[in-house]
Formats: structure tokens, C-alpha cells, sequence
């Protein structure tokens, strides 16, 4: 028998993204590779949420692979929601967790670009339309 979660995957796309957060308050972004959906635009990293992952430990996944750091899923914090129709595919769900505390230092382990932003110089760059919402939304 089919179990209930796997009718609601099938339904939307659930996709986990991280605000890491400095001493100075700052928050890391990274720009997303041209010609993938939102390419070039400015986001918070992360990404999907495999099969049998929670979201803390998918987010777990996703920011070693993308930073080269460790983050302990007890350290991330749930903070907002946010939810985008596509063309043809399933909507995302976009659940953003905060995080202060992480090992080692943070690198483009893609290639991708990346920095420390306060909230004025992010709203500054060219965010994908979720990220601007969340950004605008939070209170760092
Ligand atoms: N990781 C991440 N994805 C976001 C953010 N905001 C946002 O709209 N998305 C969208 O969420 C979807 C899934 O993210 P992803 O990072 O796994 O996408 P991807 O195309 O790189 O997946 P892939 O690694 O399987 O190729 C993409 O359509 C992406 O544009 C965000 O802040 N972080």
C-alpha cells in the first residue's frame, strides 16, 4: 500500500535552505549556476530533500556538500515557509532553518559564488523571489 508521505512527495517538492547566521549578524548567500531554475539569482544554500531524510538532516547533507562545513541538525532552527508554483512541475516548498554555530570554514565547494551580506547589501543583490521574501521577513 502506498503510505500517505509518499502521495504528498509526489504532489510537491520539498526543499530545505539554511540561513547561516555570523557574529556580525550577517547572513551567507550563494548565486546559483546560470541555466538552472533561478540561475544567477542569489539564494540561501540547500536544496531538495531526498527520500527517507528529514528535513534537518538533509539540510545537514546539502551544506557540506555545498560549504565544506559541518552543521548538527539539533543546531538548526526552524524559521520560515514559503511556497512557489512552476510551469509543468511540482510546486516547492521552500523551509528555511536558521543555524549560529557550525565547524570549519565555509567554501564553494560547486564553484558557486558566495558571501557574508547584512540584510540591507542582500536585499541589494538579485534574490530568487522566495529569498527576498524571507529576507524581508526576518529579523536579524
Ligand atoms: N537550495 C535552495 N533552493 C532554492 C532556494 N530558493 C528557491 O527558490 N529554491 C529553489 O528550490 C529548488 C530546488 O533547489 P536545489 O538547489 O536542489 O535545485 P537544483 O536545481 O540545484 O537541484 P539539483 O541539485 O538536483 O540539480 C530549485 O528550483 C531552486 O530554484 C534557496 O534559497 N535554496
Amino acid at each position: 500500500m502506498t503510505h500517505p508521505s509518499e502521495v504528498i512527495a509526489a504532489a510537491w517538492l520539498p526543499v530545505v535552505a539554511l540561513a547561516l547566521v555570523d557574529e556580525a549578524g550577517r547572513l551567507l548567500l550563494q548565486q546559483r549556476p546560470v541555466g538552472k531554475h533561478h540561475g544567477g539569482l542569489w539564494e540561501f544554500p540547500g536544496g531538495k530533500v531526498d527520500a527517507g531524510e528529514s528535513p534537518r538532516e538533509a539540510l545537514a547533507r546539502e551544506i557540506s556538500e555545498e560549504l565544506g562545513i559541518a552543521v548538527k541538525p539539533a543546531d538548526c532552527t526552524a524559521l520560515l515557509l514559503a511556497e512557489e508554483a512552476r510551469e509543468e512541475q511540482r510546486p516547492v516548498v521552500l523551509m528555511l532553518y536558521q543555524a549560529t554555530r557550525w565547524h570549519g570554514s565555509p567554501r564553494g565547494c560547486e564553484g558557486q559564488s558566495w558571501g557574508w551580506f547584512t540584510r540591507e547589501q542582500a536585499l541589494d543583490l538579485p534574490l530568487a523571489p522566495m529569498d527576498r521574501d524571507f529576507v524581508k521577513r526576518m529579523s536579524i
